[in-house]
């Protein structure tokens, strides 16, 4: 097993302060088109220049989109998806291999739980991060309890968050992205059930940029490592801008209120 490598490459992707700030851009495999995010490259050249510190993206936009960037902000090659047809199954749609070849700092992988097929998306993190290992390479694990045998009521419930995030780190992942459970007591207790790091997705199309402010505090005021956003950044009529104002946030220590003149600094946008 190569630790070393791992270390090079988590030392490259939290390079500020252990934290992460990373963007995705891979929603739409996943979710379907959305309008905002068709013009790829100009949304990746917006993303970049806010400086964050990687962008999670499909493979066959590596060379196309994000090769310019190399060495400003860290590969984090996406190894599943999951589709609008099937939103609860991600298939693996690469390696990790693919991953060294392409100069990745990290490796992610979707895993949904809480449904029929639990044991088999496990069996793929499992595998998936023993062959990480061998590289060297870091994973980040996409896991939402949000199989077909939870009820939607209990979607949001922080036990099966922390079940989602402590079942990470029983597998070997670096870093679990889940989402936020909604208030920093219970997101607390999501925290303190796992060793690995834990961040979170935005969730939603991202018209409220600030509570994804609020949000993103209040998951480091409990012990979270930082986010992976994808809409509340590229749906912004200004990715750059939010870029900043998240960076202030999450390595800054800055607060809500700086974030939030920030953003109305660089968009001149009045927000409330
Ligand atoms: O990481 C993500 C998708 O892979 C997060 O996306 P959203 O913030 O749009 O939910």
């Amino acid at each position: 097993m190569s630790f070393f490598g791992k270390k090079i490459r988590l030392q490259r992707l939290l390079s500020g302060n252990g934290r992460l700030l990373s963007v995705a851009v891979d929603q739409a495999m996943a979710r379907g088109i959305f309008e905002e995010l068709m013009p790829i490259q100009r949304k990746v050249d917006e993303i970049a220049s806010g400086g964050p510190d990687g962008i999670t993206i499909h493979k066959g936009l590596v060379e196309s989109c994000f090769a310019p960037f190399a060495g400003k902000t860290s590969l984090v090659l996406k190894c599943s998806t999951f589709s609008p047809w099937q939103p609860n199954y991600d298939a693996w749609v690469t390696s990790v291999l693919e991953g060294v070849r392409m100069g990745a700092d990290a490796v992610s992988l979707g895993c949904i739980v809480g449904g029929d097929d639990q044991p088999e998306q496990i069996r793929n993190l499992g595998e998936f991060v023993a062959e990480a290992n061998t590289f060297g390479m870091p994973v980040i694990a996409h896991i939402y309890p949000r199989g077909n045998k939870i009820p939607e009521s209990e979607k949001m419930d922080w036990r099966h968050h922390a079940y989602a995030v402590r079942l990470g780190a029983e597998l070997g992942v670096d870093i679990v992205k889940t989402h936020y459970t909604g208030d920093p007591q219970s997101f607390s207790k999501v925290i303190a059930s796992t060793t690995c790091k834990v961040v979170v997705a935005g969730g939603d199309t991202g018209n409220d940029i600030l509570s994804a402010f609020q949000m993103t505090k209040d998951v480091l005021d409990v012990g979270g490592a930082g986010i992976t956003f994808g809409r509340f950044v590229w749906n912004n009529q200004n990715p750059t801008a939010v870029v900043r104002a998240l960076s202030h946030i999450i390595h800054k220590d800055g607060s809500v209120q700086e974030a939030a003149q920030l953003y109305e600094d660089l968009t001149k946008t009045k927000i409330s």
